[in-house]
């Protein structure tokens, strides 16, 4: 099975063209204002414009209001939200577009709920905890955490990089991951090299 790959924290036109050439099925947008990869709307959508069109363009929001998400879908054509707060399923579910809901771990039990909770998501990602951060950190979970059966479509995420994705792919057999800080070369601009090698180690797996 092909391994899908996002890269998130995209705020410049070469890194999205970049990820794009080197195989990514998906790039991220973050629309949270406490993030170093913050974007502003109208950069995302000079974006995605010079996109080819099959690729997924993800729009990243955590505990933003309603009518700002609202904005944010009349001014980028997005075709995936990501929630990565503690919104609700009936928050999430409103915008009636596809949506991934962000679950940042602590228990398996965390994950079973989350299937149960989001019951319509696309899939639930798994992020590690961060105490005070909601995401972006770096850091990985303990994926032996990680249920031997998932209700649905999940993605592994939080502190992959070129040197342990593929062990991860391994570990956890996911089929489908999203990377931020860890093809970065400085916070919000992407490395070339890095995100060359991280989709390389996904496209191997197959
Ligand atoms: O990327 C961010 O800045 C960010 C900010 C707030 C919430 C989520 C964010 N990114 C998502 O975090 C995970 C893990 O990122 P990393 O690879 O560990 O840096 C990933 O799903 C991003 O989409």
């Amino acid at each position: 099975m092909k391994i899908q790959a996002k890269i998130c924290g995209i705020t410049r036109l070469e890194d999205a063209l970049s990820a794009v050439a080197y195989g990514a099925d998906a790039l991220g947008f973050v629309f949270f204002s406490g993030s170093k990869r913050f974007i502003q709307p109208e950069n995302a959508r000079r974006i995605i414009q010079n996109l080819p069109p099959f690729v997924q363009t993800v729009g990243l929001f955590v505990n933003e209001s309603a009518e700002n998400v609202q904005k944010i879908l009349a001014t980028v054509p997005l075709t995936l939200l990501q929630f990565h707060g503690d919104e609700s399923p009936t928050f999430c579910q409103q915008f009636h577009r596809p949506y991934l809901k962000a679950v940042r771990v602590q228990s398996t039990d965390d994950m079973l709920h989350a299937f149960a909770r989001y019951p319509d998501a696309r899939a639930i990602l798994f992020d590690a905890y961060v105490d005070g951060e909601y995401g972006g950190t770096g850091h990985c979970f303990d994926w032996k955490m990680l249920p031997e059966k998932m209700a649905g479509h999940w993605i592994l995420s939080g502190g992959l990089n070129p040197d342990n994705v593929a062990q991860a792919l391994h570990e956890t057999g996911a089929l489908s991951v999203d990377v931020s800080s860890g093809v970065e070369e400085s916070a919000g601009v992407k490395s070339p090299e890095k995100m060359r090698q991280f989709l390389f180690a996904c496209q191997s797996n197959c």
